[in-house]
């Protein structure tokens, strides 16, 4: 296993429009903590991570309130506009010898197994990284908006393969150096990066896809919190029958 530096950047600097809460949503309360406690705990105890660092928003109140605040391993930076200028400008602050794992602030139902099993692409030099991700099983379809279909409800266009069909997860983890010019460059060239590997792939290179546990789902709409809540009480009551 390399023995190259792993530092965590979380981009947790969104105002989690679609969630409708009083707050965002990274700091909407789960088992007793903050969904961003959460996520931030998962990372801080994997034996291969060095330090987070934090993109939160110019206008955060609730942070500084939090414990994790005074930890020594937790770095902070100022987000941007968008999800992915929020990582570059914490990619910014990494040493270049070092590999980025980039996690969602909205995604705390993450293994430790399954962050320990992407960290195997650190080894593999057929891939310039790799990601999370789950196989997609329903039946997908590509749909024409309301308008379009002259209709009160989207219609459906046609059914598209599912086969090799993923759904994309974090954590992504990539060489620093190659990470933050991928991102540039796409940014720069108006690229659509909804995540690290759009930008890998912009750039040319090849990302590992590692088949992980679907329960890391992305907290986004009020729907998701019973489900997320129910995940982290099972991943305590494991937590507590092992100790
Ligand atoms: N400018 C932004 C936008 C999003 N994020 C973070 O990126 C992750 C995934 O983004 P998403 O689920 O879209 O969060 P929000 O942008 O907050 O949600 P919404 O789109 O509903 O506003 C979240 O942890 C969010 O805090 C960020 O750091 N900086
Ligand atoms: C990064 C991500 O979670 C991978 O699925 C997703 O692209 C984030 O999208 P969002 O619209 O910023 O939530």
């Amino acid at each position: 296993m390399t023995s190259s530096s792993v530092v965590a950047v979380i981009p947790a600097a969104g105002i989690g429009s679609r969630m409708q809460a009083d707050r965002p949503k990274q700091y909407l309360t789960l088992q007793g903590k903050t969904i961003l406690e959460h996520t931030v705990e998962i990372l801080l105890n994997h034996h291969a991570i060095d330090y987070l660092v934090i993109a939160i928003s110019p206008h955060d109140t609730y942070f500084p309130s939090l414990a994790i605040a005074n930890n020594p391993k937790v770095k902070v930076v100022e987000g941007g506009n968008e999800r992915a200028d929020s990582v570059l400008n914490a990619v910014n602050t990494l040493p270049e010898n070092t590999w980025a794992l980039v996690h969602d602030a909205a995604r705390p139902c993450v293994s430790t197994h399954d962050i320990t099993q992407l960290l195997t692409v650190m080894d593999n030099e057929q891939v310039a990284g790799g990601i999370l991700a789950s196989r997609v099983r329903d039946t997908m379809k590509r749909g024409a908006d309301s308008q379009a279909a002259n209709a009160n409800f989207p219609t459906v266009l046609h059914t598209e393969s599912r086969e090799n069909l993923w759904h994309a997860l974090t954590p992504q983890l990539f060489p620093t150096t190659l990470l933050k010019n991928a991102l540039y460059d796409g940014l720069a060239a108006g690229a659509s990066i909804t995540d690290e590997a759009s930008a890998i792939e912009y750039s040319g290179h090849k990302v590992a896809l590692i088949d992980s546990d679907p329960a890391n789902i992305k907290i986004t709409h009020p729907g998701d919190l019973p489900l997320a809540d129910f995940y982290l009480h099972q991943r305590q009551k494991a937590q507590s029958e092992c100790e």
